[in-house]
């Protein structure tokens, strides 16, 4: 069985002037420890799609495995406990929190859990935040930190739960071509290493052609 198995997933959106309907029966496998992007015209529902995988939305029918387990009709309680426990998320614009520290950034998501974890949480956002080569930064807050920096802080942060999935959208979109560039190799090496499946939004076709395998949706946005 492929580790994450998509079915005939549709979704459809609720607006006051009807129903807007993104995805359409949509199928497909992704093997643990490929790289996966998803590309598409703007609109055509990959943001959508990453949310229905991280469980942060449901589709309104088909179904979604991820290692074994179905994670399309999560309920809040159960959808938090998978995204502890086995997402990472990367997102365009960072989401750092603006008062914390990067350390304390990284260590945010598993912070409630602190004492029931079975390691040092600060030593483990410590040894992430040298491993995204931010040894010399860790005490600086967002706003003291370039875009590239800020990217890596939320690398580390999606590390810090060692999940078996990173879901990027768009993670270098909203940095410099060279930047953008260090943050890929950079994810791209943390997730060899820590032999996650990565599955990525983009629009750049030079990340899509370094990715073991593109997907790429149609824009079939229907008004109901
Ligand atoms: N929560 C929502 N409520 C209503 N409509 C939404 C919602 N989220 C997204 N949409 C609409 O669904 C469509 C798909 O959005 P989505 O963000 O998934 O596309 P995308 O392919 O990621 O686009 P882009 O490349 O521009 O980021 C768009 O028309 C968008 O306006």
């Amino acid at each position: 069985m492929a580790f994450i198995q998509v079915e005939h997933v549709s979704k459809s959106y609720k607006l006051p002037t009807g129903n807007l309907s993104i995805l359409h029966d949509l199928s497909f496998e992704i093997e643990a420890g490929e790289f996966v992007t998803i590309t598409g015209p703007s609109g055509c529902g990959k943001t959508t799609l990453l949310a229905l995988l991280g469980a942060l939305d449901q589709p309104d029918s088909g179904t979604i495995l991820v290692d074994g387990h179905s994670v399309h009709a999560l309920g809040a309680v159960r959808a938090a406990d998978y995204r502890r426990e086995t997402i990472g998320f990367v997102f365009q614009l960072f989401y750092l929190l603006p008062n914390l520290s990067a350390l304390e950034n990284v260590m945010a998501p598993l912070l409630p859990y602190r004492r029931m974890l079975g390691f040092d949480l600060r030593k483990r956002a410590q040894e992430l935040l040298e491993q995204v080569g931010l040894a010399s930064r860790m005490g600086h807050t967002p706003a003291r930190l370039s875009g590239g920096e800020q990217q890596r802080v939320a690398i580390a942060r999606a590390l810090i739960n060692q999940p078996k999935v990173l879901l990027a959208d768009e993670p270098t979109g909203n940095l410099d071509p060279e930047t953008g560039r260090e943050i890929l190799e950079l994810l791209r090496e943390q997730q060899r290493q820590g032999k996650q499946t990565l599955v990525m939004v983009t629009h750049d076709h030079e990340i899509a052609d370094i990715a073991d395998r593109t997907l790429s949706l149609l824009k079939l946005v229907k008004a109901e």
